[in-house]
């Protein structure tokens, strides 16, 4: 099995970073549609529709397929012989990122679930505020994988 991981290397790392990028987008983007949904639109109009289903298609068709292939591929690599050395701080900081960004999504699917009930209580500066946090998250992930303190 570490054979063929280890013969696929390029293509899982390739594939890795191609979902990465899909995942970030959707990870920036649904923050800001909640910034404009929240300061611009009037609860039960049909932009408000119109937002659900753009934050809902977001979420479902880009964003999860993109979270899951991204830890797919990741796990791929961390099983492929000689990339990962444990004794080292690089994988527990990626680590630690890596877990905090999936636990940002997991917050950003609940919010939207609270626009769906009409229940949203967060200010769009609070949107705004919560945004800066997957920046932070991904400086924390590159610089430990590329880095490798
Ligand atoms: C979801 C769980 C994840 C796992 C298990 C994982 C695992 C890994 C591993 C083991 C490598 C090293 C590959 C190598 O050195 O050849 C890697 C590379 C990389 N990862 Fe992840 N990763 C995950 C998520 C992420 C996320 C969320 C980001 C960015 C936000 C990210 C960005 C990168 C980048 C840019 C590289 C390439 C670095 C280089 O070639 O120098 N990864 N990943």
């Amino acid at each position: 099995m570490t054979d063929f991981l280890a013969s696929i290397y390029p293509w899982t790392k390739s594939l890795h970073i191609v979902s990465v990028i899909a995942w970030m987008a959707g990870i920036f983007y649904l923050p800001r549609l909640f910034v404009y949904h929240t300061e611009q639109v009037a609860a039960g109009s049909q932009t408000d529709a119109m937002f659900q289903e753009m934050e809902r298609k977001l979420l479902r068709a880009i964003m999860n397929p993109a979270m899951i292939a991204t830890w797919v591929f990741g796990l791929c690599l961390v099983f492929t012989p000689g990339i990962v050395d444990w004794s080292m701080v690089w994988p527990w900081t990626k680590a630690a990122g890596v877990l905090a960004m999936t636990w940002f999504h997991h917050w950003l699917g609940k919010r939207r679930k609270d626009f769906v009930a009409g229940s949203n209580v967060l200010t769009g500066r609070r949107y705004r505020m919560m945004n800066e946090l997957p920046t932070l998250l991904l400086i924390l992930i590159v610089f430990s994988v590329v880095i490798r303190f």
